[in-house]
């Protein structure tokens, strides 16, 4: 039997923007959830801006943008759920502001990434794109030159975590000896070993590989001055996002000859739709490997990413969990069977629980369980009592200042 809301669940609309792998339909529907819409592409900020306005539950992946505009008409989300690892693409402030809860799927596709990575670093060592390109027009240069074995090469790693970690382990396993650079110290795995500053790591790889998140720290962090600081004949990779290379630059340092190729997955501009044109100073070079934003699109990796999100989305539908919630308080729930559950969101200042207790010993309610979590900004509260006294809970609570959202479950 699926669990109750107080919105009947017919009444609970999901929108699924951007592909989503059918195995979250599966979850939804299985749990009870029959109003889902699903869109194969990202919307246009217009169209967004128009449908968003009676959604409950969000569904997109990376190209998607929420911005404050798109929250400030979402009268009625309460979750959003990215199917991918990166939630750059959301402001994250915004949502909090609203009292919307946001997850994402942070390690179904790391080993998709990662295999990519190794598959791209072997076939560039070889010289392959160019070969390939040149045997395709007619050509035949059967030759040993500008050709390596990856057994033996310096693999340099820039952001060790889950992705860089698996492509250590990979890239070890062919002979590869690794290094990486990190802004938090990290466990090496294997033989690995991190090195003091991303200039260090530059000078002494012969294949650098990207994997930071999209931050204000992370942008451009190679540009022309850190390509030249690269070994001549090196390899550059970035499967992490868009912002983290200066397109021009690596496509200066690509036709002079310094770097030997390149694979790029993510760039500063994508197309929104598979119908768009894809504009990039890398066109045509035959040394570089272009892939539309693929990293992490398996069909293995998509699965696993629909069912996990689903699942998250509607353990927070269904009784207010926030496990694994990358801009709220986490808090894990039990059932919450014969009672009514409040679900209290609020800006953290100090005396909101007080204030909260209060109102419930005034009006003589008695509570069954209290649960509290608060990160920096945030505090939710969720509170279990008998459903004769939720409504005039939910009227009281919803006045206390700095309440951001009041929900109701039974
Ligand atoms: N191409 C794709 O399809 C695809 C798929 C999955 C993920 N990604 C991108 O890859 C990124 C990394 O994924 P992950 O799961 O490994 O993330 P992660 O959060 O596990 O690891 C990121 C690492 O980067 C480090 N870092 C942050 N700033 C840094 C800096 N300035 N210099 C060096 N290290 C820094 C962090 O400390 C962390 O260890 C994601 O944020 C996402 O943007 C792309
Ligand atoms: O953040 C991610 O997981 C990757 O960039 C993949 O994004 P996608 O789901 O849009 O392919």
């Amino acid at each position: 039997m699926t669990a109750r809301t107080s919105l009947d669940k017919d009444k609970i609309k999901f929108l699924l923007l951007e592909g989503i792998h059918p195995s979250a339909l599966e979850v939804l529907h299985g749990s009870g959830y029959s109003q889902i819409e699903t869109v194969k592409g990202a919307l246009p900020e217009e169209e967004l801006l128009e449908r968003i306005a009676d959604v409950h539950f969000l569904g997109i992946r990376s190209r998607t943008q929420l911005t404050p505009a798109v929250f400030e008409k979402a009268h009625k989300l309460v979750a959003v759920g990215a199917f991918c690892i990166g939630t750059n693409q959301i402001d994250l402030q915004a949502a909090r502001e609203q009292g919307v809860v946001v997850f994402n799927a942070p390690y179904s596709n790391t080993r998709s990434v990662a295999e990519l990575v190794l598959a791209e670093t072997i076939l560039l060592l070889r010289g392959i794109p160019a070969k390939n390109a040149a045997v395709h027009r007619g050509g035949w240069s059967k030759s040993a030159e500008q050709s390596y074995e990856a057994r033996g090469k310096t693999l340099g790693i820039v952001g060790y975590g889950s992705i860089g970690t698996q492509l250590s382990v990979l890239a070890e396993s062919l002979g590869m000896k690794v290094i990486f650079h990190d802004v938090v110290s990290k466990l090496p795995l294997g033989n690995a070993h991190q090195v003091a500053s991303l200039d260090e790591l530059l000078a002494q790889s012969d294949v650098v590989s990207l994997h930071v998140p999209e931050l204000a720290s992370t942008q451009w962090i190679i540009g022309a001055p850190q390509l030249a600081r690269m070994k001549q004949g090196a390899i550059l990779l970035n499967a992490s996002r868009g912002t983290v290379v200066e397109i021009d630059a690596l496509a200066d340092a690509l036709k002079s000859g310094h770097l030997a190729g390149a694979a790029v997955d993510v760039f500063p501009v994508e197309p929104r739709s598979n119908a768009d044109v894809f504009e990039s100073p890398l066109r045509g070079l035959d040394n570089v490997i272009l892939t539309p934003h693929i990293g992490g699109s398996t069909m293995e990796a998509q699965a696993n990413i629909g069912l996990e999100v689903a699942e998250k989305l509607v353990k927070f539908s269904d009784n207010g969990t926030t496990t694994s919630s990358v801009n709220f308080p986490e808090v894990a729930l039990p059932a919450h069977p014969g009672k009514h559950r409040l679900l209290h969101i609020h800006r953290n200042v100090p005396g909101v629980l007080s204030q909260i207790n209060q109102i419930m010993s005034d009006n003589h309610i008695n509570i069954s369980a209290q649960f509290l979590q608060t990160n920096e900004t945030l505090g939710y509260v969720v509170i279990d009592l008998d459903a004769r006294s939720s409504d005039i809970a939910l009227e009281k609570l919803a006045k206390v200042p700095g309440t951001i959202r009041t929900r109701v479950l039974f």
